[in-house]
């Protein structure tokens, strides 16, 4: 019986730990602050493509109780992508646990392969829009869902190979879409061209994805503009994947959503509950990676400054709220 462990039982685990629960998985999942809610009445996922659906994994409140029901075959890592993230995982890793990270940003495995050297690392691109809109209830509110996969690094062994290989065909045995990739790097770089503009500039302007679009003529170039940047990035360090085609059809979803409803990206949702938010996997490793190649990153730098002083004000301040106006 594969055993799979789920870190992070937010908006993007507790659908993902769904699916594997579905595939005949058993399923521990870490869980926080709705850890009496996914206890009692397990986590209830509402979705534009698979209804109204109850996941009962075994949870736990933290990964130290969750050392009895493994070794874990699968770690899945579905927290927010911060600089110590690897070490909250480490008491669960045993030799054959794959650490199998669904996460958004650049850059953010080497962490992984250093602590955990003897495991495999696979590193998976989320297309998932879903909101956790009170605790133990998450809402997938597009059809929208694929998870892209590949170990890292991409020249694995055979062995981390097969389990990247055996993940997906679990997923998709689960009922849900995944593609492996040799190189998974070049799909990472292609959703970081998404999530380096619109999650910021979501966060910083407190629009969501139809609203930004809405608030002025120049907002859908302005995007587009941000993506191409990183688009020469990705290519400098041999990646194709950013193109014009490619930044369309990311945007064609936005632009969608101006007549379905908006969607608050993650970093925005971190916004408005007053959580730090991912700058540096989703910013600072690309400005760092631009200097790097000495590409010039106007816009990224830019919103990388605006971005930590944001977070900056978050860790100082707790949860945003609207300034009282001076009368
Ligand atoms: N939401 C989305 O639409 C998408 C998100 N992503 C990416 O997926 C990843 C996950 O995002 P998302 O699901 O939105 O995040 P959420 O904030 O909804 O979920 C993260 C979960 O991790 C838990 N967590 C964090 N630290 C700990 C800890 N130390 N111990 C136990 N639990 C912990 C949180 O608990 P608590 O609630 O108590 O803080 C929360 O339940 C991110 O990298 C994000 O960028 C990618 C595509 C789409
Ligand atoms: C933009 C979006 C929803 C794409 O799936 C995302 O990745 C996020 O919210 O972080």
């Amino acid at each position: 019986m594969t055993k799979a462990l789920v870190f992070g039982t937010g908006a993007v685990g507790s659908v993902y730990g769904w699916f594997l629960e579905k595939a005949g998985v058993t399923v521990t999942a870490v869980c926080r602050s709705n850890y009496n809610q996914v206890k009692q009445n397990g986590l209830l996922i509402r979705s534009k493509k698979w209804g109204r659906n109850i996941s009962k994994p075994i949870a736990v409140p933290s990964v130290a109780a969750a050392k009895p029901y493994g070794p874990f075959d699968y770690i899945l890592v579905c927290s927010k992508a911060f600089p110590d993230t690897h070490t909250l995982i480490k008491e669960a890793v045993t030799p054959g646990s794959a650490i199998v990270l669904a996460q958004n940003g650049i850059g953010i495995e080497e962490a992984y392969a250093k602590a955990y050297p003897q495991n495999s690392i696979i590193s998976g691109v989320v297309y998932l829009p879903v909101v956790q809109v009170e605790l133990g209830v998450v809402e997938h509110g597009t059809p929208l869902e694929r998870f892209e996969v590949g170990t890292y690094p991409a020249s694995a062994s055979p062995p981390s190979k097969a389990q990247a290989e055996h993940f997906a065909e679990l997923w998709e045995a689960g009922g849900a879409t995944c593609h492996v990739y040799d190189d998974i790097q070049g799909q990472r770089w292609s959703k970081l061209a998404l999530n380096a503009t619109l999650n910021p500039i979501c966060a910083l302007t407190l629009c969501d994805d139809a609203n930004f679009l809405r608030s002025s003529e120049d907002a859908f170039q302005m995007a587009c503009d941000v993506m191409r940047e990183v688009g020469r990035v990705a290519q400098a360090y041999g990646y194709n994947t950013i193109t014009d085609e490619s930044i369309k059809e990311h945007m064609k979803r936005h632009q969608e959503r101006m007549d379905t409803g908006g969607k608050a990206p993650s970093m925005l949702q971190d916004v408005e509950h007053g959580r730090p938010i991912e700058v540096e996997a989703i910013l600072g490793n690309a400005v760092r990676l631009a200097q790097g190649v000495k590409i010039d990153v106007p816009y990224l730098r830019l919103l990388y400054a605006l971005a930590k002083g944001l977070n900056f004000s978050i860790i100082r301040d707790g949860a945003w709220r609207p300034i009282a106006t001076v009368q």
